[in-house]
């Protein structure tokens, strides 16, 4: 007999368990006729293959043996979704963007580490968000930043290249290079913070800087945590919950708050700083008005509390520490790509290098846009190596029916031209598979060829994706797309020129092996994130 609160609560799971397992295994669904892989494991599904940091061959069998759209299974062999079909991302991204949503633990985790911002928010919210940041986006604010970017890439130059070539070629980890001129690149542009003096020989120690880096590794420490947090956050005022979380002796979750504390205090610092700069006037005239935090600083001027366009200083807060973390780690991990793959293709590298010597050595916005080898190469690695990879996740919110622009047969041999999907399931978006999709790219989609583009454009297939890019999914499409991509190709083309130059690359001596980070991939060195490149002065070449 049951008879207390906890044996209540046990009878309660119990029947919960018994209730999923029969509703598993004998209430069939849509999904059941959707083909996929085997799944190894009744508990964890294809999850362990789908998050393996060594996971290539895996997405490669799904991109190639199966539809568009595959089953894979969950946790406790739930159906989820993998898709990479134009047609099916097109409606899930734009046409029907509100029954898929970002998954909520994500929106919560963003939450509590930033505060609330573009990253967790969804719908209105959400949108609200996107429409205050967009002007700070716009190309003629991003033209204004390119003298800064180029200031910060001849500094990466000047302190953390030349002075160690210059007695002959060396091998430098060029992934802690890129990494610094990252972050730099962002700090400055972004808030008209400087995280890294570059001094020759200095590691960066910015204290801001280190925070960044620990700061995903120790909140993922706290993963298991993830499930409860849309409960937990609904228990007592933010107070209570601050209270309580400073009374659970746990160190993984001691750090995870003293390092989102760190943040907050400067950014806030920021924020007071120059918010007394806007008071004196003196914002206007200073080079910070073109900084991203200037601009939504300026925008409040013209805003009122409470009419929807007026940031809080806590929501000021949580942008600029959303941006900054959208901006560092992809930007680096583009970069890091671009090297390697500038190393391993000395012909291709040379080809840029004249292109961009013909070229002033200082360029602006058209100029920049007007380098076509340039413009082809980095198009093509954005295509074939995407820096967010390999998967992005949204849970559907709502029953919805999937179109798909090629059918799939299903398990019983039957076509399906559309797929309901119910409410609850987990879809990934499947960057890299939708960029290498061959009905768009062709019989050599795998292959790594900047020739393919011209004007942006490479071919003109039937078939196309949604992306905001070059019709690819890198920085994908609709209401969520990436905010940052001109941003950033204009600050990758530049620390480019820059380095093509004053420098060559050839391959370091180790092998590097790229790894699937979490949602970034990342160059690795016998188990460190390394990328090992050696480096010649032009003068010493
Ligand atoms: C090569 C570099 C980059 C890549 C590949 C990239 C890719 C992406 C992707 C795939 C998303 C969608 C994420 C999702 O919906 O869950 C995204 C969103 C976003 N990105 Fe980027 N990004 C890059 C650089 C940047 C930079 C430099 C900035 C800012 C300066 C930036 C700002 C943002 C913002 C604010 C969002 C959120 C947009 C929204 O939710 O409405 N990104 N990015």
């Amino acid at each position: 007999m049951v008879s207390s609160p906890p044996q209540y609560a046990a009878a309660a799971l119990g029947a919960y368990a018994i209730w999923y397992l029969v509703r598993r295994f004998f209430v069939s669904t849509p999904l059941d006729n959707v083909p996929g892989p085997p799944s190894p494991s009744f508990l964890t599904g294809n999850l362990l293959e789908l998050h393996d940091p060594d996971g290539w061959e895996f997405h490669h069998q799904l991109e190639t043996n199966y539809g568009q759209v595959v089953k894979l299974r969950g946790l406790l062999s739930a159906p989820h979704l993998y898709v990479f079909d134009p047609v099916a991302l097109h409606s899930m991204l734009v046409q029907d963007y509100d029954y898929y949503e970002e998954h909520l633990t994500y929106l919560k985790v963003y939450g509590l580490l930033w505060g609330p911002g573009i990253l967790s928010s969804v719908g209105q919210d959400h949108h609200r968000y996107r429409k205050i940041l967009s002007p700070a986006f716009a190309p003629s604010r991003i033209r204004e930043m390119i003298p800064m970017f180029y200031e910060v890439a001849e500094k990466a130059r000047d302190g953390l290249v030349s002075p160690f070539v210059k007695d002959g070629p060396n091998e430098l980890d060029f992934n802690n290079i890129l990494n610094r001129t990252s972050l730099e690149l962002i700090g400055r542009t972004g808030i008209g913070y400087s995280f890294d003096a570059m001094i020759p020989g200095r590691p960066a120690d910015d204290r801001y800087a280190v925070v960044l880096k620990e700061l995903v590794p120790t909140v993922f420490k706290l993963g298991g945590l993830f499930p409860l947090l849309p409960f937990a956050l609904k228990i007592g005022t933010p107070a209570f919950r601050r209270w309580v979380l400073d009374c659970i002796p746990w160190k993984p979750l001691r750090e995870a708050r003293d390092l989102v504390n760190y943040m907050d205090n400067i950014a806030m610092e920021l924020v007071s700083s120059k918010k007394a700069a806007v008071a004196r006037g003196q914002l206007e005239m200073s080079e910070e008005s073109r900084d991203i935090m200037g601009v939504l600083l300026k925008g409040n001027l013209l805003a009122k509390p409470g009419d929807g366009t007026f940031l809080t200083d806590a929501e000021l807060v949580a942008q600029t520490g959303m941006i900054i973390s959208a901006a560092t780690d992809t930007t680096s991990s583009a970069l890091d790509r671009i090297f390697h793959l500038l190393a391993l293709h000395p012909d291709i590298q040379e080809k840029l290098r004249a292109e961009v010597i013909e070229a002033p050595a200082q360029m602006d916005y058209e100029a920049l846009g007007n380098l076509p080898y340039l413009d082809a190469f980095i198009h093509e690695v954005m295509r074939l190596y995407p820096p967010v990879t390999p998967v992005m996740f949204r849970e559907c919110v709502k029953d919805a029916l999937l179109p798909l622009g090629t059918p799939i047969t299903g398990v019983d041999g039957r076509q399906i031209t559309a797929i309901p999907v119910p409410k609850g399931t987990i879809l990934y978006i499947a960057i890299p598979a939708a960029n290498h999709n061959p009905q768009i790219w062709g019989a050599d989609a795998l292959e790594f060829r900047p020739e393919r583009w011209e004007n942006g454009r490479a071919g003109a297939r039937a078939e196309k994706m949604c992306g905001i890019y070059g019709n690819m999914m890198t920085f994908f499409a609709g209401e969520r797309s990436c905010l940052g991509f001109q941003f950033s190709l204009l600050e990758i083309k530049v620390v480019m020129a820059v380095f093509l130059r004053a420098f060559t690359f050839s391959p370091g001596k180790a092998e590097v092996k790229w790894k699937l980070s979490g949602i970034i991939a990342v160059p690795n060195v016998e188990g460190e994130v390394k990328l090992p490149i050696s480096v010649a002065s032009i003068n010493h070449a």
